[in-house]
């Protein structure tokens, strides 16, 4: 049975089978069929993308909440997840901690799909990939470089630039850094072809002045972008504008940060074909 909790669980192969189911027309081996999406988290772009995606193939999402399922409370993890895949084909959750995904996992019942955990976010990382080939028309041999912190979403991005063939490049503030090299803003955009940000104070996490502070030199600005001939701006959203990145950037003619969301529910189809090996 196969999982899909980071970019890890994927060879080359199987990222590229995704990108390209992702641009098929949908097919329908969901009819008669769920996908439970539970979230500990707020959702915008997931939430909508998943439910409209798992529609396209026919399926029936349900939307569920920690205060409904009592999951590891009013039952435990593996009986949740057994009964979930009495009536769904896939087991989608967005969770604080990474390891009950991992334990969901373990059950067998029904492929579990991440939607955004402390550590990955590989959902996420499949929409940027595509809307990279559609904007440059290649993604091997691409530069990508990300400004900001490393976690969940800057993480799955590397990933899948190391697996698809990319150049993956990253500055962070000290102490919020990726595993492995770390530059400054201007040498990260050094001859860039996708410029990348993510809000400074994720969800969960605690904002303090010290932490703004650290990430303000940090911010995707016009003259960032300028260091960088022809670069495309994109971002995960939400956005926080004046933080993070500024509105020319994020408003302006560079960005694809529409095409990127759009592509969440491209990219969810397609990670849902894999997971049921279709
Ligand atoms: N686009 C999304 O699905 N959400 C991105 C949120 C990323 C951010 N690093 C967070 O964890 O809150």
């Amino acid at each position: 049975m196969r999982h899909l909790l980071s970019i890890r669980d994927l060879t080359a192969a199987d990222l590229q089978a995704i990108l390209g189911l992702s641009e098929k027309p949908a097919p329908q081996p969901l009819t008669g069929k769920g996908v439970a999406l539970y979230f500990e988290k707020p959702s915008a772009r997931t939430r909508n993308s998943m439910e409209l995606a798992a529609a396209q193939l026919g399926g029936h999402p349900v939307y569920l909440q920690p205060n409904e399922l009592g999951i590891g409370m009013r039952e435990s993890v593996a009986d949740v997840t057994r009964t979930l895949a009495c009536y769904h084909s896939i087991i989608a959750a967005r969770v604080f901690d990474h390891s009950l995904l991992e334990q969901m996992a373990a059950v067998n019942a029904a492929p579990v799909l991440n939607m955004l955990s402390a550590t990955d976010h590989p959902l996420q990382a499949l929409a940027d990939l595509l809307t990279i080939k559609q904007l440059l028309g290649r993604i091997e041999g691409a530069r990508v470089a990300f400004i900001g912190e490393g976690n969940n979403v800057s993480r799955s991005l590397a990933e899948a630039c190391v697996l698809a063939g990319a150049e993956f490049v990253i500055a962070s503030p000290p102490g919020h850094g990726l595993e492995g090299a770390v530059l400054d803003p201007a040498e990260a955009v050094e001859g860039a072809d996708i410029i990348y940000t993510d809000v400074w104070v994720s969800m969960g996490d605690e904002d303090s002045d010290e932490r703004r502070a650290a990430f303000e030199p940090y911010q995707v600005d016009e003259a960032l972008m300028a260091r960088a001939k022809d670069a495309w701006f994109l971002h995960c959203l939400p956005a926080r504008r004046g933080e993070e990145v500024t509105a020319p950037v994020i408003d302006g003619p560079r960005s694809g940060v529409w095409k990127q969301a759009e592509n969440r529910m491209h990219t969810a189809r397609g990670a849902m074909l894999w997971l049921l090996d279709k």
